[in-house]
């Protein structure tokens, strides 16, 4: 019995991750919000003969009806990238709409635990925490960004190269945040383990982290990413749900460190230093974050790309909290 929210849920990826939840025979209720052609979208998706129930909820008015009683609330509303942008040109735009989301599921459903899509993530997520805090109902271990598209484009990508493996067993930690630089993937943690040169590593790097400028440039200002994100979304509810049911799960997110300040100690050492939020392996339960999972160890080139992507994921983060300050929630 989980019930799940897709908060612009008639968009680009609002659309298939309603249909893929819809699939999801552990969703009983699927509440689709949008501010527009969410009527659609949730007759169509309706009609497919799965035991859920499919509410359609449009516009600000209907926002509290959709989020009550609701233990799941993924976020893709917002503005997607066009060629030429960086994701946090996206930031005047969806800081806002983030906010607003985060004050209505603080007033309606604010134990739930949240999913954040929107662009950019190292933003969206902090403006998200600090309604969450003024509001008196935030908990780090219920508070996501996100960057499954990370994980599942490096395991990907290395099957590019390595036609023996398997894309959908291999499994490499990506840490860090969700935008070029701060993206970490850390292929010597492969698992199973996989044998690298060190111009593969330089360039599956920059593929990892610059794979969604793949999809914006191929889509020549269509949007980004959203069938290869919706997948990505739906793994990470597939996963959550699992571990809300009991189940051990590890899926990288981009969470608060104070979710789990022991097992962060660990992540803090590999270079996040003193960074509220960071991208980690996350052993998921029933409260969301149960424990921040170990890297055991990293390479001096991964140590250096954590470096690089801490400075400039301090700027992101603290551009977010500063917005909610100055908007005075
Ligand atoms: N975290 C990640 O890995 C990824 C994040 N994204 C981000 O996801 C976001 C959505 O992308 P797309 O679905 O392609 O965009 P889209 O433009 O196709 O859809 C966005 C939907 O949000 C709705 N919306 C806008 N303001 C809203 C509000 N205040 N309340 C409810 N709904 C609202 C729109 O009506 C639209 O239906 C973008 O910010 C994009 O950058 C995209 C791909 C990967
Ligand atoms: O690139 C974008 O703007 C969308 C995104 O976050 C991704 O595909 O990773």
């Amino acid at each position: 019995m989980v019930s799940v929210a897709i908060l612009g849920a008639a968009g680009g990826i609002g659309q298939p991750l309603s249909l893929l939840l819809k699939m999801n025979p552990h969703v009983t209720r699927l509440s689709l919000y949008d501010l527009v052609n969410v009527p659609g979208v949730a007759a169509d998706v309706s009609h497919i003969n799965t035991n859920s129930s499919v509410e359609s909820h449009l516009d600000k008015q209907n926002l509290g009806a959709a989020l009550a009683g609701i233990d799941i609330v993924i976020i893709p509303a917002g503005v997607p990238r066009k060629p030429g942008m960086t994701r946090d040109d996206l930031f005047n735009i969806n800081a806002g709409i983030v906010r607003t989301l985060a004050e209505a599921i603080a007033d309606h459903c604010p134990a739930a635990i949240i999913g954040v899509i929107s662009n950019p993530v190292n933003s969206t997520v902090p403006i998200a925490a600090e309604v969450l805090k003024a509001r008196g109902v935030y908990n780090p271990k219920r508070l996501f960004g996100i960057t499954s598209l990370d994980v599942v484009r490096a395991s990907r990508f290395v099957r590019d190269i390595k036609p023996s493996v398997d894309a959908a067993a291999l499994r490499i930690p990506v840490v860090g945040g969700h935008s070029g630089a701060t993206i970490v993937p850390l292929l010597s943690q492969a698992e199973p383990r996989v044998e690298f040169s060190q111009k593969e590593i330089e360039e599956l790097t920059h593929r990892i982290q610059f794979g969604g400028d793949e999809v914006v440039q191929a889509k020549a200002g269509a949007g980004s990413a959203t069938l290869s994100m919706a997948y990505a979304a739906a793994r990470f509810t597939e996963s959550l749900i699992r571990a809300i049911s009991g189940e051990d799960v590890v899926e990288p997110a981009f969470v608060s460190l104070d979710a789990d300040p022991r097992g962060a100690e660990n992540i803090r050492a590999l270079g996040a230093g003193s960074l509220e939020f960071f991208a980690v392996p996350v052993q998921l339960g029933r409260e969301g974050v149960k424990r921040i999972a170990p890297v055991p160890s990293i390479t001096p080139f991964e140590r250096k790309a954590i470096e690089v992507a801490s400075g400039e994921l301090q700027k992101n983060i603290s551009k977010g909290v500063s917005f909610t300050q100055k908007a005075k929630i």
